[in-house]
């Protein structure tokens, strides 16, 4: 009998391309034994639901599209008892989590190697029930990330979210917080907060491969504390400019789970995508939970 896979594509992600090396990919696919469903997207949602409706009959997914896409794939994922396998094709304008894995942008390539490959588990993030695969964010730019319209984001690619960005300046203010990431409570103000399991956030701030790994149940924390001194602030920009997250001046921590309680109005972006603020914010990791294929 031949191997089942469903192939989910967002046909707006990304900086316009050509299809041509789509049909080659699935062209590849079908080389390889397997039997395709392959679903386009037309809205937020479809992604999740496709995931739901077809999951339980295939023994492999194929997602193409951008981060926004790959996260909806997994959230519908996480939901299935049998979880499939997971190819990805990025054709977002930023491709993090690409970046992070290793794989290709060019879509026969990513194939080949998927195709080649065995799985490996990632770990997956659960931010009061909703998943994410490589960021959660809040505070400092984090706005630009959702905000970007897709209009824009197909025209200029990464580019649309450094412009989006630079007008979230002006909204930038500290947030009050209390966090607890495992044990350790982080009481404060904080300008900008990321709970990620990536070497590559919005394109711009890069971890050493050393210090990430994305099957350990362990999350990166990162926290930019609200500057009280100009030496404050000056620490800061160097350890953001050199990307020494390690430094003083910022908080950097390997952790599994995370508690945010504020009073504030605190969205937060996850794998790009808005979820919306509340008293408080649960993260924890499912360690392995979903098995990639490279
Ligand atoms: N046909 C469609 N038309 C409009 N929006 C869509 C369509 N299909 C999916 N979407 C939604 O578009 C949003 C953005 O998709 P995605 O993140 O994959 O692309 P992108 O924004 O170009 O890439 P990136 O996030 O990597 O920059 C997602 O929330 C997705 O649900």
């Amino acid at each position: 009998m031949d191997k089942r896979l469903l192939f989910i594509l967002n046909p707006t992600a990304g900086v316009n391309r050509t299809f041509a090396p789509l049909l080659e990919a699935l062209d590849l696919l079908s080389q390889a034994g397997y039997a395709l469903t392959v679903r386009t997207t037309t809205q937020v949602g479809d992604a999740t639901n496709f995931v739901l409706q077809y999951g339980q009959k295939v023994e492999t997914i194929v997602c193409c599209g951008g981060d926004g896409t790959l996260n909806e794939t997994i959230s519908g994922i996480m939901q299935l008892e049998h979880k499939p396998c997971l190819g990805y094709l990025p054709r977002g304008s930023t491709n993090d989590f690409a970046t992070s894995m290793g794989i290709s942008q060019n879509p026969v390539i990513a194939t080949e190697a998927m195709l080649a490959s065995m799985p490996r588990a990632v770990d997956v993030g659960l931010l009061n029930g909703r998943s994410f695969v490589y960021v959660a964010c809040f505070g400092a730019f984090t706005k630009s990330a959702y905000s970007a319209p897709q209009a824009m984001k197909n025209v200029l690619g990464h580019f649309a979210y450094v412009l989006e960005g630079i007008k979230d300046i002006s909204s930038l203010r500290p947030y009050k917080i209390k966090v607890t990431a495992d044990d350790e409570i982080l009481d404060g103000e904080y300008l900008f907060g990321a709970v990620c399991n990536s070497t590559s956030i919005g394109g711009l701030m890069r971890l050493d491969h050393l210090m990430v790994t994305l099957d350990d149940g362990r999350f990166e924390l990162l926290l930019i504390p609200s500057p009280q001194t100009a030496i404050d602030l000056q620490n800061i920009v160097r350890a953001l400019l050199t990307q020494n997250y390690n430094s003083q001046g910022l908080v950097f921590r390997h952790v599994s789970a995370v508690h945010v309680e504020t009073q504030e109005a605190l969205p937060w972006a996850l794998d790009g995508e808005y979820a919306p603020s509340a008293a408080t914010t649960h993260i924890v990791n499912h360690q392995q939970a979903v098995r990639i294929l490279k």
